[in-house]
């Protein structure tokens, strides 16, 4: 990176948001000028506090309440008037009046990175706002969000090369959400397994590998979004998905009575009473020879996307080659006919941080 570098404001400093922190503070060239959580703003951070972590001390006994996103804006147009340098907003809340927000923020000449699925998958509007706002490729805002698809495995930037560069892309299947590649990968083994679904459940999220409501994974949402996203990519589908995620076919493994429960606590508590019904699903793909696992596939050919639960031979690498949360992506194209296969841990702080990271880093080669 050459250059005066650029701003970084952060909004959002859990778990992704700490371990962007955390890489950011070995990189110079990117200037943290603002961290912002749902309760209050740290302006300009001290580099020795980023670097030690006491940021989150700094930030929770800071006296500016989390600014309005609108003011926010106009702070950080003061402090890039007062530095010279360009500025990126980084989301990594999931909240979709920040996601929402983006069009103002790339209005403002400010560029997005993000881990956040909310603005890429939801209403065409908003999406239509944001493909205009980034319209000029070559001194305009940008926005990045590798991230949101596959954590920092390389998807949508091989998908974008892919395409770039003349491929056609016939078909993308996959794992793709981390949450759900781990429960399978414990519930529905090769040699058969007798834990109970919902105590993989429970201990997936004590773990803190779901959200912190278990059915935002697995009601599908966070596949149909992911696949939203891919597909917004892929030319010949763009009008396919006029509604975003929601018009993406999705099986649910929410047990009807669960759908409303507010709390994940009560949903993991409930979850005992719906075993028998993933025991028998299990057994059934067993007595095949499969195992359950729940995918992703976006047919270009057929102009098909869904997400569902489906049985693999004991021999496909969906059931011998993933472990814990590993997310695994194939991409058939024109010129790969033998798939290009993605594969590795699909979630978690720091391989979504360096996502993150590593668009940033774009951002101020292009930028900065
Ligand atoms: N964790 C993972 O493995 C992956 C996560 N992602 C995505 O990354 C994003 C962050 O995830 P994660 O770090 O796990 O989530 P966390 O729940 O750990 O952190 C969310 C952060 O966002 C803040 N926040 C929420 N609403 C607002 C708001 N309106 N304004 C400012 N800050 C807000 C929260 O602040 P407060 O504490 O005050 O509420 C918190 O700091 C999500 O979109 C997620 O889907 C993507 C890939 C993988
Ligand atoms: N809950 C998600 C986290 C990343 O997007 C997943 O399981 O993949
Ligand atoms: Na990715």
């Amino acid at each position: 990176m050459s250059g005066k570098g650029i701003n970084v404001a952060i909004i959002g400093v859990g778990l992704v948001g700490s371990a962007v922190i955390q890489q950011l503070s070995a990189l110079p060239a990117l200037h943290i000028v603002l961290l912002q959580n749902s309760r209050k703003t740290l302006l300009s951070p001290a580099a020795a506090a980023l670097s030690s972590g006491s940021w989150a001390d700094a930030l929770a006994s800071s006296s500016t309440a989390a600014l309005p996103l609108p003011e926010l804006v106009t702070k950080l147009q003061e402090l890039a008037k007062e530095t010279g340098r360009h500025t990126a907003v980084v989301d990594n809340t999931s909240n979709d009046d920040v996601a929402s927000f983006y069009p103002s923020l790339l209005g403002a000449g400010f560029s997005v990175v993000t881990p956040n699925k909310k603005a890429l998958s939801g209403s065409l509007d908003l999406y239509k706002q944001i493909q205009a706002a980034t319209a000029d490729a070559a001194s305009g805002p940008l926005l990045y969000g590798e991230s949101t698809v596959g954590a920092g495995l390389p998807i949508i930037g091989t998908l974008k090369d892919l395409i770039a560069t003349g491929d056609e892309v016939e078909k993308i299947e996959g794992v793709l959400s981390g949450t759900l590649s781990y429960i399978f990968n414990e519930f529905s083994t090769a040699k058969g397994s007798d834990v109970k679904f919902s105590t993989v459940v429970k201990v997936a999220k004590e773990n803190g590998y779901t959200e912190p409501h278990p059915d935002a994974d697995l009601s599908g949402s966070d596949v149909s979004r992911k696949l939203t996203i891919l597909s917004r990519l892929i030319p010949s589908l763009t009008s396919a998905l006029p509604k975003g995620f929601l018009s993406v076919p999705t099986a649910s493994l929410t047990p009807e009575p669960l759908r409303d429960i507010a709390s994940g606590e009560e949903y993991v508590a409930r979850l005992p009473e719906f075993d028998a019904h993933f025991d028998e699903m299990r057994a059934e793909a067993l007595k095949e020879g499969k195992v359950l696992r729940y995918v992703g596939v976006i047919d270009v050919l057929k102009g098909e996307v869904k997400a569902s639960l489906e049985r693999y031979p004991v021999t496909h690498p969906f059931a011998t080659s993933l472990t814990g949360s590993d997310n695994i992506i194939s991409f058939t194209t024109k010129r790969y006919e033998r798939p290009l296969l993605v594969q590795g841990a699909g979630a978690g702080a720091a391989v979504t941080a360096m996502g993150v990271t590593a668009d940033l880093i774009r951002v101020a080669e292009r930028r900065g």
